[in-house]
């Protein structure tokens, strides 16, 4: 069974290279400003333009408005959407019907009635992204959440993984939720939005090494 990886957060082309030379399946290019991985739509572009086909790009944004959100997938032209802040589903719906990109919404977990809320994306995400709650900025924290949240929970939403995840803890993390993807970003850093290309190499190896124990 093969667990899909999003490595997130990247800003040059080496970063990117590495993640593909990983077998990493997705890469996230975060467009908000407050966040120290930031790039701007033209350097995303550039970005996306430089990446190998194996691998897809997402596009993270916060709470745009329309006019930017329209704006960013026409610029970048990204094969995944990441909405990353209090979006709805009708916003997600309307994005969703009017662009080719795959819509994901990353959603910070705190409880089960929280996750028990999620089923408004039905129709509207084509990707639930279970983060951590937001601290001082919504996503790229670093910080995990409690993973018996998700036990027992009949996604009907394709589904990934994300919070404090590193080559340490991801397998304990698949063992416990069976995540169909896994999303990392301060897990494969030396400093904030400072990626380390073996931390990249690394975590790969640990999903793709406990993919075939399956
Ligand atoms: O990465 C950021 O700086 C960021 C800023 C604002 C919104 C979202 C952001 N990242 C989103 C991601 O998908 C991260 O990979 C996810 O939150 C997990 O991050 P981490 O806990 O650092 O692995």
């Amino acid at each position: 069974m093969k667990t899909e990886i999003k490595i997130c957060g990247l800003s040059n082309e080496a970063s990117i290279a590495a993640a593909a030379e990983a077998g990493a399946d997705y890469f996230g290019l975060v467009h908000f400003e407050k966040s120290p991985r930031h790039v701007s739509l033209e350097r995303a572009a550039e970005l996306r333009e430089s990446a190998p086909e194996s691998l897809k790009t997402v596009l993270l944004l916060v709470n745009a408005d329309p006019k930017l959100t329209g704006h960013a997938i026409s610029v970048v032209r990204p094969d995944v959407i990441q909405f990353h802040g209090s979006e709805t589903a009708e916003w997600l719906k309307l994005v969703r019907d009017q662009s080719n990109a795959e819509v994901w919404k990353a959603l910070g977990l705190r409880d089960k009635a929280t996750l028990a809320k999620s089923s408004r994306f039905e129709g509207a995400a084509d990707r639930l992204l279970f983060d951590a709650p937001a601290k001082a900025l919504p996503g790229g924290t670093g910080t995990s959440f409690d993973w018996n949240v998700l036990d027992g929970h009949d996604h009907k939403i394709p589904w990934g993984l994300a919070g404090g995840l590193d080559a340490d803890n991801v397998v304990s993390a698949m063992e416990s939720t069976s995540p169909p993807l896994v999303d990392v970003s301060s897990g494969v850093e030396s400093a904030p939005g400072v990626k380390d290309v073996d931390r990249i190499a690394a975590f790969c190896q640990a999903v793709r090494t406990y993919d075939e124990t399956r």
